[in-house]
Protein backbone atom coordinates (compact mmCIF):
# COMPACT_ATOMS: atom_id res chain seq x y z
CA UNK A 1 0.00 0.00 0.00
CA UNK A 2 1.39 3.00 -0.95
CA UNK A 3 1.41 5.84 1.86
CA UNK A 4 2.53 8.84 -0.21
CA UNK A 5 -0.68 9.37 -1.36
CA UNK A 6 -4.28 9.26 0.09
CA UNK A 7 -3.02 8.37 3.66
CA UNK A 8 -6.25 6.31 5.12
CA UNK A 9 -6.41 6.80 9.17
CA UNK A 10 -9.07 4.89 10.80
CA UNK A 11 -10.16 6.44 13.78
CA UNK A 12 -12.17 3.74 16.47
CA UNK A 13 -13.86 6.40 19.21
CA UNK A 14 -17.51 6.15 21.10
CA UNK A 15 -17.07 9.57 22.58
CA UNK A 16 -18.91 12.03 19.87
CA UNK A 17 -17.22 14.95 21.06
CA UNK A 18 -13.72 13.21 21.30
CA UNK A 19 -14.01 11.62 17.82
CA UNK A 20 -15.12 15.18 16.27
CA UNK A 21 -11.86 16.86 17.66
CA UNK A 22 -9.82 13.67 16.34
CA UNK A 23 -11.21 13.62 12.90
CA UNK A 24 -11.09 17.26 12.16
CA UNK A 25 -8.11 18.09 13.47
CA UNK A 26 -6.24 15.21 11.46
CA UNK A 27 -8.30 16.30 8.64
CA UNK A 28 -5.81 19.33 8.62
CA UNK A 29 -3.83 17.45 6.17
CA UNK A 30 -5.70 17.14 3.09
CA UNK A 31 -3.50 13.95 2.32
CA UNK A 32 -5.62 12.26 5.29
CA UNK A 33 -8.74 10.52 4.81
CA UNK A 34 -10.18 10.17 7.95
CA UNK A 35 -12.87 7.09 8.51
CA UNK A 36 -14.39 7.25 12.35
CA UNK A 37 -16.19 4.41 13.60
CA UNK A 38 -18.12 4.46 17.29
CA UNK A 39 -17.24 0.64 18.02
CA UNK A 40 -14.47 -2.13 17.36
CA UNK A 41 -17.39 -4.50 15.14
CA UNK A 42 -17.83 -1.37 12.68
CA UNK A 43 -13.82 -0.94 12.22
CA UNK A 44 -13.31 -4.40 11.71
CA UNK A 45 -16.25 -4.40 9.10
CA UNK A 46 -14.44 -1.85 7.28
CA UNK A 47 -11.14 -3.31 7.08
CA UNK A 48 -12.84 -5.78 4.62
CA UNK A 49 -13.65 -2.78 2.52
CA UNK A 50 -10.65 -0.71 2.37
CA UNK A 51 -7.27 -1.41 4.26
CA UNK A 52 -6.02 1.64 6.50
CA UNK A 53 -2.47 2.69 7.02
CA UNK A 54 -3.12 3.58 10.98
CA UNK A 55 -5.49 2.86 12.71
CA UNK A 56 -6.16 4.99 16.37
CA UNK A 57 -7.93 3.12 19.03
CA UNK A 58 -10.30 4.28 22.17
CA UNK A 59 -9.00 1.81 25.18
CA UNK A 60 -12.94 1.94 26.22
CA UNK A 61 -15.47 1.16 23.77
CA UNK A 62 -19.06 0.21 24.25
CA UNK A 63 -18.40 -3.45 22.75
CA UNK A 64 -14.75 -4.15 23.02
CA UNK A 65 -12.03 -2.46 24.54
CA UNK A 66 -8.26 -1.40 23.44
CA UNK A 67 -6.51 -4.61 23.87
CA UNK A 68 -9.03 -6.92 22.81
CA UNK A 69 -9.72 -4.91 19.45
CA UNK A 70 -6.13 -4.28 18.96
CA UNK A 71 -5.94 -8.12 18.94
CA UNK A 72 -8.48 -8.80 16.38
CA UNK A 73 -6.94 -6.23 14.12
CA UNK A 74 -3.70 -7.70 14.26
CA UNK A 75 -4.81 -11.19 13.52
CA UNK A 76 -5.47 -9.61 9.63
CA UNK A 77 -3.35 -6.11 9.39
CA UNK A 78 -0.01 -7.60 11.37
CA UNK A 79 1.83 -4.41 10.06
CA UNK A 80 -0.59 -1.48 9.85
CA UNK A 81 0.37 0.55 12.96
CA UNK A 82 -2.12 1.11 15.86
CA UNK A 83 -2.13 3.63 18.70
CA UNK A 84 -4.12 3.54 21.45
CA UNK A 85 -6.03 6.65 23.03
CA UNK A 86 -7.12 5.76 26.67
CA UNK A 87 -8.99 8.18 29.14
CA UNK A 88 -6.97 6.96 31.88
CA UNK A 89 -3.43 6.64 32.63
CA UNK A 90 -2.98 2.97 33.71
CA UNK A 91 0.67 2.15 33.33
CA UNK A 92 0.27 -1.89 33.88
CA UNK A 93 -2.16 -1.77 30.71
CA UNK A 94 0.19 0.52 28.26
CA UNK A 95 3.04 -1.68 29.36
CA UNK A 96 1.20 -4.58 28.65
CA UNK A 97 0.16 -3.57 24.74
CA UNK A 98 3.02 -1.97 24.03
CA UNK A 99 4.41 -5.38 24.58
CA UNK A 100 2.22 -6.83 22.50
CA UNK A 101 2.92 -4.60 19.99
CA UNK A 102 0.86 -1.25 19.81
CA UNK A 103 3.13 2.04 18.18
CA UNK A 104 2.34 4.05 21.35
CA UNK A 105 -0.32 4.58 24.40
CA UNK A 106 -1.59 7.60 24.99
CA UNK A 107 -3.50 9.56 27.93
CA UNK A 108 -6.44 11.97 26.75
CA UNK A 109 -4.97 15.14 27.54
CA UNK A 110 -4.56 18.79 25.95
CA UNK A 111 -1.15 16.95 24.41
CA UNK A 112 -3.01 14.31 22.91
CA UNK A 113 -3.71 16.11 19.78
CA UNK A 114 -0.53 17.01 19.14
CA UNK A 115 1.36 13.90 20.55
CA UNK A 116 -0.95 12.21 18.01
CA UNK A 117 -0.28 14.60 14.56
CA UNK A 118 3.38 14.30 15.15
CA UNK A 119 3.28 10.25 15.69
CA UNK A 120 0.89 10.54 12.54
CA UNK A 121 3.61 11.98 10.82
CA UNK A 122 6.54 9.73 11.94
CA UNK A 123 4.89 6.51 11.02
CA UNK A 124 3.76 7.83 8.04
CA UNK A 125 7.64 8.63 6.55
CA UNK A 126 8.22 5.22 8.02
CA UNK A 127 6.12 3.22 6.11
CA UNK A 128 7.26 5.85 3.18
CA UNK A 129 10.63 4.45 3.23
CA UNK A 130 9.49 1.01 3.50
CA UNK A 131 7.39 1.23 1.11
CA UNK A 132 10.79 2.07 -0.81
CA UNK A 133 12.67 -0.43 -0.14
CA UNK A 134 10.32 -2.86 -0.74
CA UNK A 135 10.08 -1.50 -4.62
CA UNK A 136 13.66 -1.32 -4.62
CA UNK A 137 14.17 -5.04 -3.67
CA UNK A 138 11.65 -5.74 -6.12
CA UNK A 139 13.83 -4.42 -8.66
CA UNK A 140 16.71 -5.64 -7.16
CA UNK A 141 14.90 -9.44 -7.88
CA UNK A 142 14.27 -8.95 -11.40
CA UNK A 143 18.24 -7.67 -11.59
CA UNK A 144 18.79 -11.13 -10.17
CA UNK A 145 17.19 -13.48 -11.87
CA UNK A 146 19.03 -15.93 -14.80
CA UNK A 147 19.35 -14.34 -18.29
CA UNK A 148 18.73 -10.91 -16.46
CA UNK A 149 22.50 -10.38 -14.67
CA UNK A 150 23.57 -13.71 -14.42
CA UNK A 151 25.02 -15.04 -18.33
CA UNK A 152 25.53 -18.56 -19.31
CA UNK A 153 24.59 -21.17 -21.47
CA UNK A 154 26.98 -23.95 -21.01
CA UNK A 155 26.15 -26.72 -19.41
CA UNK A 156 28.28 -25.98 -16.59
CA UNK A 157 26.24 -22.70 -15.53
CA UNK A 158 23.35 -24.45 -17.00
CA UNK A 159 23.31 -27.05 -13.81
CA UNK A 160 24.36 -24.06 -11.22
CA UNK A 161 20.72 -22.41 -12.65
CA UNK A 162 19.07 -25.83 -11.85
CA UNK A 163 20.74 -25.88 -8.67
CA UNK A 164 19.60 -22.57 -7.56
CA UNK A 165 16.11 -23.35 -8.46
CA UNK A 166 16.26 -26.20 -5.99
CA UNK A 167 18.02 -23.60 -3.17
CA UNK A 168 15.52 -21.33 -3.68
CA UNK A 169 12.63 -23.62 -3.15
CA UNK A 170 13.36 -24.72 0.27
CA UNK A 171 15.52 -23.25 3.53
CA UNK A 172 18.83 -25.31 3.08
CA UNK A 173 21.90 -23.48 3.64
CA UNK A 174 24.35 -23.50 0.31
CA UNK A 175 27.90 -23.66 0.18
CA UNK A 176 29.40 -22.49 -2.91
CA UNK A 177 32.96 -22.93 -4.38
CA UNK A 178 34.79 -21.49 -6.80
CA UNK A 179 38.02 -19.06 -7.58
CA UNK A 180 37.61 -15.66 -7.27
CA UNK A 181 35.64 -14.10 -9.53
CA UNK A 182 33.42 -16.80 -10.49
CA UNK A 183 30.44 -15.22 -9.10
CA UNK A 184 29.76 -16.43 -5.97
CA UNK A 185 28.32 -13.40 -4.23
CA UNK A 186 26.02 -12.91 -7.56
CA UNK A 187 24.83 -16.03 -7.03
CA UNK A 188 23.87 -15.80 -3.07
CA UNK A 189 22.12 -12.80 -4.33
CA UNK A 190 20.24 -14.04 -6.82
CA UNK A 191 19.47 -17.46 -4.41
CA UNK A 192 18.25 -14.73 -1.86
CA UNK A 193 16.06 -12.75 -4.51
CA UNK A 194 14.32 -15.35 -5.85
CA UNK A 195 13.49 -16.79 -2.18
CA UNK A 196 10.28 -16.36 -0.22
CA UNK A 197 12.35 -13.96 1.90
CA UNK A 198 13.59 -11.84 -0.49
CA UNK A 199 11.55 -8.51 0.76
CA UNK A 200 14.30 -9.29 3.99
CA UNK A 201 17.71 -7.98 3.92
CA UNK A 202 20.86 -9.48 2.38
CA UNK A 203 23.19 -9.16 4.48
CA UNK A 204 26.94 -9.97 2.96
CA UNK A 205 30.43 -10.72 5.16
CA UNK A 206 33.25 -11.10 3.95
CA UNK A 207 35.74 -13.26 6.37
CA UNK A 208 38.97 -11.87 5.26
CA UNK A 209 38.01 -8.53 5.47
CA UNK A 210 37.44 -7.96 9.13
CA UNK A 211 40.55 -7.99 11.63
CA UNK A 212 40.53 -10.93 13.93
CA UNK A 213 39.56 -9.24 17.16
CA UNK A 214 36.52 -7.85 15.84
CA UNK A 215 35.00 -10.38 14.37
CA UNK A 216 33.36 -12.06 17.19
CA UNK A 217 31.06 -8.45 17.84
CA UNK A 218 30.41 -8.04 13.84
CA UNK A 219 29.05 -11.21 13.72
CA UNK A 220 27.18 -11.35 16.72
CA UNK A 221 26.92 -7.93 18.36
CA UNK A 222 27.92 -6.88 21.97
CA UNK A 223 26.34 -5.02 24.67
CA UNK A 224 27.17 -1.76 25.65
CA UNK A 225 30.38 -1.86 27.78
CA UNK A 226 30.86 -5.40 26.76
CA UNK A 227 35.21 -4.49 26.44
CA UNK A 228 36.92 -1.12 25.95
CA UNK A 229 35.44 0.75 23.13
CA UNK A 230 31.88 -0.67 23.36
CA UNK A 231 30.42 2.53 23.97
CA UNK A 232 27.04 1.33 23.10
CA UNK A 233 24.92 -1.70 21.98
CA UNK A 234 25.53 -3.08 18.23
CA UNK A 235 23.58 -5.64 16.46
CA UNK A 236 25.81 -7.95 14.85
CA UNK A 237 25.82 -9.16 11.26
CA UNK A 238 24.01 -12.05 12.03
CA UNK A 239 20.87 -10.39 13.38
CA UNK A 240 20.81 -7.73 11.11
CA UNK A 241 19.48 -10.43 8.26
CA UNK A 242 17.39 -12.39 10.51
CA UNK A 243 14.19 -13.38 8.16
CA UNK A 244 16.89 -12.34 5.16
CA UNK A 245 20.07 -13.99 4.12
CA UNK A 246 23.42 -13.86 5.59
CA UNK A 247 26.79 -14.38 3.03
CA UNK A 248 29.68 -15.64 4.75
CA UNK A 249 32.55 -14.94 2.09
CA UNK A 250 35.95 -16.67 2.48
CA UNK A 251 34.30 -18.48 5.75
CA UNK A 252 37.76 -20.74 5.49
CA UNK A 253 39.48 -17.81 6.79
CA UNK A 254 37.69 -18.00 10.22
CA UNK A 255 39.91 -19.19 12.78
CA UNK A 256 38.80 -22.84 15.26
CA UNK A 257 37.78 -20.26 18.06
CA UNK A 258 35.13 -18.77 16.43
CA UNK A 259 33.96 -21.78 14.08
CA UNK A 260 32.92 -23.50 17.34
CA UNK A 261 31.33 -20.03 18.28
CA UNK A 262 29.57 -20.03 14.89
CA UNK A 263 28.55 -23.98 14.99
CA UNK A 264 26.75 -23.20 18.49
CA UNK A 265 24.76 -20.48 17.01
CA UNK A 266 23.86 -22.59 14.26
CA UNK A 267 23.07 -25.60 15.95
CA UNK A 268 20.76 -23.66 18.89
CA UNK A 269 19.43 -20.84 15.89
CA UNK A 270 19.96 -18.29 18.45
CA UNK A 271 22.91 -16.01 19.71
CA UNK A 272 23.63 -13.98 22.84
CA UNK A 273 25.66 -10.66 21.77
CA UNK A 274 29.27 -10.59 23.21
CA UNK A 275 28.86 -8.86 26.93
CA UNK A 276 25.09 -9.92 27.07
CA UNK A 277 22.62 -12.48 28.43
CA UNK A 278 19.76 -12.06 26.36
CA UNK A 279 19.11 -14.69 24.22
CA UNK A 280 17.81 -13.36 20.03
CA UNK A 281 16.15 -16.04 18.00
CA UNK A 282 17.40 -16.33 14.97
CA UNK A 283 15.52 -17.49 11.38
CA UNK A 284 18.50 -16.63 8.67
CA UNK A 285 19.56 -18.93 5.71
CA UNK A 286 23.13 -19.48 5.58
CA UNK A 287 25.09 -19.07 2.10
CA UNK A 288 28.47 -19.35 2.46
CA UNK A 289 31.53 -18.97 -0.10
CA UNK A 290 34.97 -19.95 -0.37
CA UNK A 291 38.22 -20.29 -2.96
CA UNK A 292 39.06 -22.87 -1.49
CA UNK A 293 38.49 -26.96 -1.21
CA UNK A 294 36.38 -27.02 1.98
CA UNK A 295 37.42 -30.72 2.73
CA UNK A 296 40.85 -30.18 2.01
CA UNK A 297 40.75 -27.60 4.79
CA UNK A 298 38.74 -30.37 7.03
CA UNK A 299 41.86 -32.59 6.28
CA UNK A 300 44.54 -30.65 7.22
CA UNK A 301 42.86 -29.08 10.52
CA UNK A 302 41.89 -25.74 9.46
CA UNK A 303 38.04 -26.47 9.07
CA UNK A 304 36.07 -28.13 11.77
CA UNK A 305 34.43 -30.84 10.50
CA UNK A 306 31.13 -30.93 12.11
CA UNK A 307 31.08 -27.13 11.40
CA UNK A 308 31.95 -28.38 7.46
CA UNK A 309 28.65 -30.39 7.19
CA UNK A 310 26.83 -27.95 9.13
CA UNK A 311 27.59 -25.23 6.39
CA UNK A 312 27.47 -27.99 3.24
CA UNK A 313 24.01 -27.94 2.65
CA UNK A 314 23.58 -27.68 -0.97
CA UNK A 315 26.56 -26.99 -2.53
CA UNK A 316 27.11 -25.35 -5.44
CA UNK A 317 30.86 -25.61 -7.38
CA UNK A 318 30.95 -22.67 -10.07
CA UNK A 319 33.40 -24.08 -12.43
CA UNK A 320 36.52 -20.98 -13.68
CA UNK A 321 35.76 -19.29 -16.94
CA UNK A 322 38.54 -21.15 -19.20
CA UNK A 323 36.64 -24.16 -18.60
CA UNK A 324 33.49 -22.00 -20.11
CA UNK A 325 34.92 -20.28 -22.69
CA UNK A 326 31.56 -20.61 -24.89
CA UNK A 327 30.48 -18.24 -22.23
CA UNK A 328 33.35 -15.45 -22.72
CA UNK A 329 31.82 -13.98 -25.95
CA UNK A 330 28.35 -13.75 -24.85
CA UNK A 331 29.26 -12.40 -21.16
CA UNK A 332 31.67 -9.72 -22.88
CA UNK A 333 28.92 -8.58 -25.18
CA UNK A 334 26.95 -8.58 -21.98
CA UNK A 335 29.76 -6.12 -20.16
CA UNK A 336 29.98 -4.42 -23.21
CA UNK A 337 26.35 -3.30 -23.56
CA UNK A 338 26.34 -2.55 -20.19
CA UNK A 339 29.37 -0.20 -20.00
CA UNK A 340 28.12 1.99 -23.14
CA UNK A 341 24.52 1.98 -21.51
CA UNK A 342 25.95 3.23 -17.99
CA UNK A 343 28.30 5.79 -19.87
CA UNK A 344 25.89 7.01 -22.56
CA UNK A 345 27.98 5.47 -25.77
CA UNK A 346 26.57 4.53 -28.55
CA UNK A 347 26.97 0.36 -29.36
CA UNK A 348 30.42 -0.75 -29.92
CA UNK A 349 31.21 -4.01 -32.15
CA UNK A 350 34.12 -6.44 -31.22
CA UNK A 351 35.85 -7.68 -34.54
CA UNK A 352 36.58 -11.00 -34.92
CA UNK A 353 39.99 -10.81 -34.08
CA UNK A 354 39.26 -9.43 -30.75
CA UNK A 355 36.60 -12.30 -30.27
CA UNK A 356 39.59 -14.30 -31.06
CA UNK A 357 41.93 -12.72 -28.68
CA UNK A 358 39.22 -12.60 -25.58
CA UNK A 359 38.63 -16.28 -26.00
CA UNK A 360 42.47 -17.30 -26.18
CA UNK A 361 43.11 -15.73 -22.70
CA UNK A 362 42.92 -18.00 -20.04
CA UNK A 363 41.46 -14.88 -17.35
CA UNK A 364 43.10 -16.77 -13.98
CA UNK A 365 40.64 -13.72 -12.47
CA UNK A 366 37.64 -15.39 -14.36
CA UNK A 367 34.79 -12.92 -15.10
CA UNK A 368 35.56 -10.36 -12.90
CA UNK A 369 38.46 -9.77 -15.07
CA UNK A 370 36.67 -10.65 -18.51
CA UNK A 371 34.50 -7.79 -17.03
CA UNK A 372 37.83 -5.44 -16.22
CA UNK A 373 39.45 -6.40 -19.86
CA UNK A 374 36.05 -5.46 -21.46
CA UNK A 375 35.45 -2.15 -19.98
CA UNK A 376 39.62 -1.30 -20.90
CA UNK A 377 38.73 -2.23 -24.72
CA UNK A 378 35.73 -0.11 -24.29
CA UNK A 379 37.61 2.51 -23.56
CA UNK A 380 40.72 2.09 -25.75
CA UNK A 381 38.94 1.56 -28.91
CA UNK A 382 38.48 4.06 -31.67
CA UNK A 383 34.28 4.32 -30.62
CA UNK A 384 33.08 1.65 -33.01
CA UNK A 385 34.79 -0.98 -32.82
CA UNK A 386 37.23 -3.06 -30.51
CA UNK A 387 40.11 -4.34 -31.93
CA UNK A 388 42.82 -7.03 -30.80
CA UNK A 389 45.17 -4.10 -30.10
CA UNK A 390 42.82 -2.66 -27.63
CA UNK A 391 41.91 -6.07 -25.75
CA UNK A 392 44.61 -5.32 -22.78
CA UNK A 393 44.90 -8.84 -21.03
CA UNK A 394 46.76 -8.47 -17.10
CA UNK A 395 49.96 -10.12 -18.77
CA UNK A 396 50.02 -7.44 -21.61
CA UNK A 397 50.79 -4.58 -19.22
CA UNK A 398 52.21 -4.71 -15.98
CA UNK A 399 51.04 -0.93 -15.62
CA UNK A 400 47.68 -1.65 -16.50
CA UNK A 401 45.53 -2.40 -13.30
CA UNK A 402 42.69 -4.00 -15.07
CA UNK A 403 40.96 -6.38 -11.99
CA UNK A 404 38.97 -3.46 -10.27
CA UNK A 405 35.05 -3.20 -11.01
CA UNK A 406 32.64 0.12 -10.25
CA UNK A 407 35.56 2.74 -12.44
CA UNK A 408 34.11 5.98 -14.14
CA UNK A 409 35.26 6.85 -17.44
CA UNK A 410 37.58 9.64 -16.24
CA UNK A 411 39.15 6.96 -13.55
CA UNK A 412 39.88 5.02 -16.57
CA UNK A 413 40.95 8.03 -18.93
CA UNK A 414 43.47 8.62 -15.85
CA UNK A 415 44.50 5.24 -15.06
CA UNK A 416 45.31 5.07 -18.82
CA UNK A 417 47.36 8.46 -19.28
CA UNK A 418 48.91 7.94 -15.90
CA UNK A 419 50.31 4.51 -17.55
CA UNK A 420 51.40 5.89 -20.99
CA UNK A 421 53.39 8.97 -19.00
CA UNK A 422 55.14 6.45 -16.98
CA UNK A 423 55.96 4.40 -20.19
CA UNK A 424 57.10 7.65 -21.53
CA UNK A 425 58.98 8.95 -19.31
CA UNK A 426 56.38 12.14 -18.53
CA UNK A 427 56.74 12.73 -22.06
CA UNK A 428 53.26 14.73 -21.91
CA UNK A 429 52.98 16.18 -25.86
CA UNK A 430 54.09 12.48 -26.49
CA UNK A 431 51.37 10.38 -24.69
CA UNK A 432 48.67 13.17 -25.88
CA UNK A 433 49.41 12.39 -29.83
CA UNK A 434 49.22 8.45 -28.72
CA UNK A 435 46.36 8.87 -27.00
CA UNK A 436 44.92 11.59 -29.38
CA UNK A 437 43.58 13.58 -26.41
CA UNK A 438 44.83 17.24 -26.13
CA UNK A 439 47.85 18.14 -24.26
CA UNK A 440 45.81 20.67 -22.34
CA UNK A 441 43.40 17.51 -21.29
CA UNK A 442 46.80 16.28 -19.33
CA UNK A 443 47.69 19.65 -18.50
CA UNK A 444 44.25 20.24 -16.20
CA UNK A 445 44.47 16.33 -14.83
CA UNK A 446 47.87 17.72 -13.39
CA UNK A 447 47.12 20.89 -12.29
CA UNK A 448 43.79 19.00 -10.57
CA UNK A 449 46.15 16.67 -8.58
CA UNK A 450 44.36 13.97 -11.01
CA UNK A 451 47.80 13.37 -12.30
CA UNK A 452 51.10 13.74 -11.30
CA UNK A 453 54.86 13.76 -13.20
CA UNK A 454 56.47 11.28 -10.79
N1 LIG B 1 27.52 -15.49 -14.86
C1 LIG B 1 27.72 -14.18 -14.71
N2 LIG B 1 26.97 -13.32 -15.44
C2 LIG B 1 27.17 -11.98 -15.31
N3 LIG B 1 28.07 -11.43 -14.49
C3 LIG B 1 28.81 -12.24 -13.74
C4 LIG B 1 28.68 -13.65 -13.80
N4 LIG B 1 29.55 -14.20 -12.94
C5 LIG B 1 30.19 -13.18 -12.35
N5 LIG B 1 29.76 -12.00 -12.82
C6 LIG B 1 30.25 -10.66 -12.45
O1 LIG B 1 31.63 -10.80 -12.15
C7 LIG B 1 31.99 -10.00 -11.02
C8 LIG B 1 32.56 -10.88 -9.92
O2 LIG B 1 31.50 -11.70 -9.37
P1 LIG B 1 31.40 -12.03 -7.82
O3 LIG B 1 31.81 -10.87 -6.99
O4 LIG B 1 30.06 -12.61 -7.57
O5 LIG B 1 32.54 -13.14 -7.74
P2 LIG B 1 33.09 -13.93 -6.47
O6 LIG B 1 33.29 -15.34 -6.90
O7 LIG B 1 32.18 -13.70 -5.30
O8 LIG B 1 34.49 -13.23 -6.26
P3 LIG B 1 35.46 -13.27 -4.96
O9 LIG B 1 35.79 -14.70 -4.68
O10 LIG B 1 36.67 -12.52 -5.40
O11 LIG B 1 34.71 -12.61 -3.85
C9 LIG B 1 30.72 -9.27 -10.61
O12 LIG B 1 30.72 -8.02 -11.26
C10 LIG B 1 29.61 -10.14 -11.16
O13 LIG B 1 28.45 -9.39 -11.39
Amino acid sequence: MDPSSTYRIFIVEDDPWYGEILKYHLSLNPDYEISWFTNGEDCLKSIGACLPHLITVDYSLPDTNGAELYRRIRERLPDTPVIIISGQKDVETAVGLLQAGVYDYFVKDERTKNLLWNAVQKIRENQKLKYEIDLLREELGQKYKFGSSIKGNTPAILKVYSLIEKAVRTNISVSITGETGTGKELIAKAIHYQSDRKKKPFVAVNMAAIPHDLVESELFGHEKGAFTGAVSRKIGRFEEANKGTLFLDEIAEMDLVLQSKLLRVLQERELVRVGGNEKVVLDIRLVTASHKNLLEEVKQGRLRQDLYYRLLGLPIDLPPLRERTNDIMLLARYFLDDFCKANRLPAIAITSAATEKLRRYDYPGNVRELKAVIELAAVMCDGAEIKPEDVLMNSDSESLVVDSEEKTLRDYTIQIIKSYLKKHNNNVLLVAEKLDVGKSTIYKMIQNNELSLS
